[in-house]
């Protein structure tokens, strides 16, 4: 099963942050109250409109069920996923993905897509048996690093017909329960690599990606149907003149910027009439990673994460430029599902007496017989 979509693109405005505050920055945005247009009443007035923009004061909970919540639900029919933040440094994108406490309402969206997924499996008939794979890495000065083991620090893409484009030798982890899955991001988060800089205590330095895959077998039917979710909270674009990066801070800025503009590259190519058919996916790891996420084989949702002060006037505009661009990429998601011969056989048969010209049976045979052959 096929279906087309655009990229849904979701605003995130966060309240102002002390240093704004400090900085004599006062709020200039606006969200109407449908919740899918803003106003920015800055030095500059714009308007922009997006699926969905969340004010300051809305809830994790919000915001997951609007933005995650739907990728989850067509993750586990089989289709692959992918929800990824984007936004200035400090704009709140691990707030966002992680939340600052995930055992508390306060938790982010991936804590709440785990165990949302482990419910759905707990409710799910007998017959399904599932396994849930993890992996997570990041990617740091243009190199892959593994979040689940140490050492493992320069990890290569790869691409096959099997698993389309993957990270070679990242550590996979076989999950029984949330708890699980949590301690896992717990160890990962740890190795993770984050600086202080002025705009933001603990900024993150990399991309992150935590990467789970849900498989179901039909005990009944056979068949395998399998999702791939990626969650991506991208590092924070950043002037270094207002984040006072220096040293080995300064060669991470200017590592996160460009790998940010490959980003940015890709999605030009993606739209505004440009070519689809030299798109510079290998332009970045990043790119080459989410290649399936940005116009291909997946559902993709973004969220773009601003400031809303005045102190960030220029960013915001910028972010939201991007999250327009970034809304006319269209995705085309097909269910990944490898039927068994048995299944295969009894779709031909249906097939086959549903047709509007009867099919002999000895060549219906034929037709079963070498279907079941390819299966094998
Ligand atoms: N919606 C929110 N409500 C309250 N506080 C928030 C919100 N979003 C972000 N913050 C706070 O703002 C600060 C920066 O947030 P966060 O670290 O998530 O930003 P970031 O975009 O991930 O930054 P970087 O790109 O530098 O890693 C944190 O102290 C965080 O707690």
């Amino acid at each position: 099963m096929a279906s087309s979509g655009n990229v849904k693109v979701v605003c995130r405005f966060r309240p102002q942050l002390a240093n704004e505050l400090s900085k004599g920055g006062n709020s200039i945005v606006r969200v109407d109250a449908g919740g899918t247009a803003c106003q920015i009443n800055g030095q500059r007035k714009a308007t922009f409109s997006f699926d969905k923009i969340f004010a300051d004061g809305c809830t994790q909970e919000e915001v997951y069920d609007y933005a995650a919540k739907p990728i989850v639900e067509d993750v586990l029919k089989g289709y692959n996923g992918t929800i990824f933040a984007y936004g200035q440094t400090s704009s709140g994108k691990t707030h966002t993905m992680e939340g600052p406490n995930v055992d508390s309402e306060e938790r982010g969206i991936i804590p709440r897509i785990v165990y949302n997924i482990f419910s759905y499996i707990d409710l799910a008939p007998e017959t399904l048996e599932f396994t849930v794979r993890v992996s997570y890495f990041e990617i740091y000065m243009e190199r892959i690093r593994d979040l689940l083991t140490d050492g493992n620090v320069n990890l290569q893409i790869h691409e096959n017909r099997e698993r389309g484009v993957y990270v070679r030798h990242a550590t996979e982890l076989y999950m029984q329960d949330p708890e699980d899955v949590m301690a896992v991001m717990r160890s990962g988060a740890e190795r993770r690599s984050v600086a202080a800089t002025n705009m933001n205590d603990h900024s993150s330095r990399s991309h992150s990606v935590f990467l789970m895959e849900i498989t179901q077998k039909d005990t009944i039917k056979g068949g395998l149907k399998t999702g791939k979710l990626f969650l991506v909270d991208l590092a924070g674009s950043e002037k270094v003149s207002k984040t006072g990066a220096d040293g080995t801070v300064l060669d991470e800025a200017k590592n996160i910027n460009k790998s940010l503009s490959a980003l940015g590259l890709v999605i030009m190519s993606l739209t505004e009439g440009g070519n689809r058919q030299h798109v510079p996916y290998r332009d970045s790891k990043l790119t080459r990673i989410l290649q399936e996420s940005l116009g291909g084989n997946a559902r993709t949702t973004m969220i773009i994460c601003c400031s809303p002060s005045s102190y960030n006037e220029q960013e915001t505009i910028s972010t939201l430029r991007f999250g327009l661009r970034a809304k006319k990429i269209k995705n085309k998601a097909v269910v990944n599902v490898k039927y068994s011969a048995e299944e295969l056989e009894r779709q031909v048969c249906r097939q086959n007496q549903t047709a509007s010209f009867s099919v002999a049976c000895r060549s219906c045979d034929t037709h079963v017989r070498l279907l079941s052959l390819l299966a094998r």
